[in-house]
């Protein structure tokens, strides 16, 4: 359903806060686009430009570089350039130094202990040493001399990501962690959170990613979840304690400005809820010329940095890109991010407050433990008012009128996105939907008849567009979170159902690490054993969320001594 007609013009002009990036940023993208320019390549990454690290002072670098361009009349050679490139930067990945994790060990002990087939048990060891390889430090150079790289100077050991994200994500973080602790790595769990928790004190948020060019967006924000994670295994209530200050400044950057929003039920009550919503509105400084040349037929200047925004508002919500935040799919510069409220995000925020009003509890403050169980109680009302839609048995994203305009906004049924995407799932997940067994119940019979069920997973949407957050890709996380919240159930027939999604999920994943040697970034679900594609960057390989996922899955169902393990 294309929504165009009935919004008014006045999201379409660029309104909100920018957090200014750093000159070594911008003198990065400049370099990035005489780059793209010279070397003409086919495969040609911007982000590998910004994560370059400099030898000398930015001041000596940027004159090099306005030298060589006179020199060369404005056009560079392929030689000039590299020439410059190899005096005068480090290698990109070289800001962050490999690290043994302090706890891993080759087989820890109680790994997997329902883990039976000998086959899986040996390539469910092989994923849990993909950990040695993801395993990183920021280097003592950036240490001594930040302002030369863009990567933040945090204080711990993390996992990246793989490949091209050399540095540490938000959500990605969450499954990782979950790895870890399938892995029996608590200590290395337990760092990635406090790096996390030092975003929060530097910025007032956890950053997209550790790079200088994300400081203008946060990601799904799923630290409290961590801590939750590594507490109920571990006990360790220092952990708890240093983590919730950090939580609650979080909670209020995603429950103040811009993020939040007031809508008007049928019944007349009002509910808070929110956004995605980037604090920046120029190119994306990691895909720079890719968001100039997507903007290149929008001329009115505020429009231009409005798409900006929405595009940097989609990078937040960690669906980057999918027809999800478009009004007219699969037009790119349609993309409209700000003007909805998002069913996955507010399950985060959800699950924020029952996970505050837990940790609270344990620390002993119990006036804060009763605020955010009312504040959670108040969020659950409003899910249920503004998004689930009781014939479809899903929860809808919801279209905002206006960006803008006055609020709070009265809800109206048509603004319900009738799409289906796997968000439409994710409140599953929360305790406060799968305790409800006949809820559960019409959900489930839902997901098997939404379409998205297929022999390899959960498919993302219905649509392919070409976008990597799209149909036919499926993604670890949308896996994990809908699994999880069938599994949790008490409903044996939805426990069945997500075995059966985390068995497909696993077959895929192991038939593609046997065949390509390596774990995906994300499958193709109609394909079992076919790592996905689409989107803006090559498929990236590692790769941390699939791992943790795959050992998350492994130690909640196991896998029997007779059950086959190659694609069915
Ligand atoms: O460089 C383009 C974009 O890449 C990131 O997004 C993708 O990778 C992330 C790391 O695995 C993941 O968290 C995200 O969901 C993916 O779509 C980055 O997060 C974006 O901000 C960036 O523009």
């Amino acid at each position: 359903m294309a929504i165009t007609e009935s919004l008014s013009n006045c999201s379409s002009s660029d309104t909100g806060p920018v957090i200014p990036t750093t000159p070594l940023v911008t003198f990065l993208e400049r370099v990035q686009e005489a780059a793209l320019k010279t070397f003409n390549e086919t495969n040609f990454d911007p982000k590998f430009y910004v994560d370059l690290s400099l030898k000398l002072d930015l001041s000596t670098t940027e004159k090099a570089f306005d030298e060589l361009r006179k020199s060369a009349n404005g056009s560079l050679s392929v030689e000039g350039l590299k020439g410059f490139i190899e005096k005068y930067f480090e290698g990109a990945g070289n800001d962050m130094v490999y690290i043994e994790p302090v706890d891993f060990v080759p087989e820890p002990e109680g790994f997997l202990p329902k883990v039976e087939n000998p086959e899986v048990r040996a390539w469910a060891l092989e994923v849990h040493a993909l950990w040695k390889n993801l395993s990183r430090k920021v280097s003592d150079e950036v240490h001594k001399r930040p302002e030369l790289n863009t990567i933040l100077p945090l204080p711990e050991q993390v996992m990246i990501p793989g490949s091209r994200f050399r540095e540490v994500y938000y959500w990605d973080s969450y499954w990782v962690i979950r790895g870890l602790l399938a892995s029996k790595m608590h200590e290395t769990a337990k760092a990635i959170v406090t790096n996390l928790i030092y975003l929060i004190e530097e910025y007032g948020y956890v950053l997209n990613g550790a790079r200088a060019y994300y400081t203008n967006r946060s990601q799904p924000p799923l630290l409290s979840a961590m801590v939750h994670a590594i507490y109920s295994r571990t006990g360790d209530m220092q952990l708890v304690r240093k983590s919730l200050p950090a939580l609650l400044k979080e909670y209020h950057f995603w429950n103040s400005g811009i993020h939040k929003v007031t809508i008007q039920d049928a019944q007349s009550c009002n509910h808070t809820l929110n956004r995605y919503y980037a604090m920046w509105n120029k190119p994306r400084p990691e895909s720079s010329t890719i968001d100039t040349k997507s903007a290149s037929n929008i001329s009115n200047v505020s429009e231009k940095q409005h798409f900006y925004r929405e595009v940097a508002s989609a990078a937040e919500s960690g669906w980057d890109f999918s027809t999800r935040w478009m009004r007219n799919p699969p037009d790119l510069t349609t993309l409209a991010t700000t003007s909805i409220l998002p069913v996955d995000l507010n399950a985060y925020i959800l699950r924020m407050e029952l996970d505050i009003a837990f940790l609270a509890k344990v620390t002993g403050d119990n006036s804060t433990a009763e605020h955010f169980l009312k504040a959670s109680q108040a969020r659950k009302e409003a899910i249920k008012s503004v998004f689930w839609n009781a014939e479809m048995g899903q929860w809808l994203d919801y279209w905002l009128n206006d960006s803008t305009c006055q609020e709070p906004q009265t809800w109206e049924a048509s603004n319900r996105n009738q799409n289906v995407f796997a968000s439409n799932f994710i409140p599953l997940w929360i305790e406060s939907f799968h305790s409800d067994k006949s809820l559960v119940k019409k959900v489930m019979e839902s997901l098997k008849k939404s379409g998205l069920l297929h022999a390899a997973g959960i498919a993302t949407s219905l649509t392919n567009s070409g976008e990597q957050w799209d149909f036919p890709n499926g993604w670890a996380p949308l896996q994990h979170m809908i699994v999880e919240g069938l599994g949790r159930s008490e409903s044996k027939k939805a426990r069945s159902a997500a075995e059966d999604i985390a068995v497909r999920w696993i077959r895929t994943n192991y038939v593609g690490y046997k065949k390509t040697g390596t774990m995906h970034e994300k499958y193709d679900v109609e394909k079992c054993g076919e790592f996905g594609g689409g989107g803006e960057y090559a498929p990236q390989t590692g790769f941390g969320w699939s791992n943790g996922v795959v050992l998350a899955f492994l130690e909640e169902f196991g896998w029997p001594q007779d059950r086959k393990i190659g694609c069915e």
